[in-house]
């Protein structure tokens, strides 16, 4: 089915319709750079001959402003629709070969090899194998646009995964050699951002909760590997679910799958992590017009005055009781700390030494990292746009009774000791 810009209209509206027209169009193209906005969509004129590339593309509702800008000979593209999936496929395929065409196609070809390779010598990545050629250029790129919009291209499946289509020629989809673990509230989803910023690196945009639920373990890897998002060889993919850290089954199913599975854990300390916590689940009840306790109501007992351990909030900011289980599979080397606090203070500094823990080219700039006044934490800035976490990062936390304060303070105390201990490092919780 070739598509027009029409059809394109409809299908970014989320409507993919029967109709099966053939318009041709000019494709815009600068330079040796093609740019396709999905929804300011042109087709270029048509006709066979081999395949050079075909991209399949999300479906990406109007306004919505998704470029993919490549280093290709101009050509042709068909784009076709799967309205089963809800996929577009865009084909590009090169012109009927006239002689004069073969000529300026190789030129063109030519001239672009140098582009990319005077592209690649001034970024200075020409030292790595693939890293220079068309896939990676693509994969720069068209990252740095879809990641931002990936989030909201996602549609729910039956199973209550989420799935993300973006398909690119020479990508695939594979099982994260990294992931972050934990903790709940510890600055995970702003870390994962800030790793997304580096081109080496895809991140699954949603919490999968693979290892920790059930239902989803006993799907398999491979249904596993579907929720991952399309990377090229040599890209890591990263995924997070706080909810691994504190799951006791977690540990040994992430190692059946891989057992030198790199691991982050961002850690805070552990007081904050329960009234943030706390605050998460208010709220929650809050919106619901729910009954909810107060936070001292909640961590202590007030039969016995003591810090109620039952409460799941307190139960998850023992760290030293969940990361015991880790070690009985991993080695202390296949685990990197994240200072939570520090994380919101200085990201960059947290965020090359991820880097340097995951052996990637330096690639991610303080220049990245970008104070919001309002918000009052750091934003991702890239190409001149600020991308802040939601308001659910970041809430407002509830006054705390110093003495409760302090009682959790004393209670965490020795476990937090343990913890450093283990590990070999300290954090600043007193
Ligand atoms: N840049 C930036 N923007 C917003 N929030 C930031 C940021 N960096 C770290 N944090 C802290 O992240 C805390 C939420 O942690 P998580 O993302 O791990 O929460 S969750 O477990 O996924 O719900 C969240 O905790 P609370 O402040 O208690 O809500 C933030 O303090």
């Amino acid at each position: 089915m070739l598509a027009d810009w029409n059809t394109v209209y409809k299908a970014c509206l989320g409507i993919l319709m029967e109709e099966r027209t053939e318009t041709k169009k000019s494709l815009p193209w600068v330079a040796t750079s093609l740019l396709v906005k999905i929804c300011k969509f042109k087709i270029s004129e048509t006709s066979k001959c081999p395949q050079i590339i075909k991209f399949q593309i999300e479906m990406v509702p109007c306004g919505q402003e998704v470029t993919f800008t490549s280093h290709l000979i101009p050509g042709n593209f068909i784009m076709s629709a799967n309205k089963q999936q809800q996929i577009l496929i865009l084909q590009y395929r090169c012109p009927k070969l006239t002689r004069i065409k073969v000529i300026s196609v190789v030129t063109m070809a030519v001239f672009s090899m140098v582009l990319i390779a005077f592209y690649c010598l001034q970024s200075g990545i020409h030292n790595r194998s693939t890293v220079c050629s068309l896939p990676h250029n693509l994969t720069t790129l068209v990252t740095k646009d879809f990641k931002k919009s990936r989030q909201k291209i996602v549609t729910t499946i039956p199973n209550g995964f989420k799935k993300s289509r973006l398909k690119i020629a020479h990508t695939h989809r594979q099982l994260p050699q990294c992931l972050i673990i934990g903790v709940k509230k510890g600055g995970t989803r702003a870390l994962l951002n800030y790793l997304n910023i580096h081109p080496d690196v895809v991140t699954a945009s949603d919490e999968i909760h693979f290892f920790d639920r059930n239902e989803n373990y006993n799907q398999g890897f491979d249904a596993y590997r579907h929720e991952m998002p399309f990377s090229f060889k040599g890209q890591i993919t990263i995924e997070k679910t706080p909810a691994y850290f504190t799951s006791p089954k977690a540990p040994k199913r992430v190692f059946r799958m891989n057992n030198s599975m790199k691991l982050l854990l961002v850690v805070r300390d552990p007081v904050e992590r329960t009234i943030s916590d706390y605050a998460q689940v208010a709220e929650g009840k809050r919106m619901k017009n729910k009954p909810w306790e107060l936070f001292e109501d909640k961590v202590i007992d007030r039969k016995t005055g003591q810090v109620d351990k039952t409460y799941s909030g307190i139960q998850r900011s023992i760290y030293i009781r969940h990361f015991i289980r880790w070690l009985e599979y991993f080695q202390l080397s296949q685990f990197h700390f994240i200072d939570g606090d520090n994380l919101v203070r200085n990201p960059y500094k947290e965020v090359v030494d991820v880097e340097t823990y995951l052996r990637l080219d330096p690639r991610i700039k303080v220049e990245n990292f970008i104070f919001n006044k309002t918000k009052g934490f750091y934003c991702v800035k890239i190409d001149e746009k600020e991308k802040c976490l939601s308001d659910s990062k970041g809430r407002k936390h509830p006054d705390v009774d110093p003495n409760v304060y302090q009682k959790l303070q004393h209670f965490f105390h020795p476990y937090n000791e343990r913890f450093f201990h283990r590990i070999g490092r300290r954090f600043n919780w007193s």
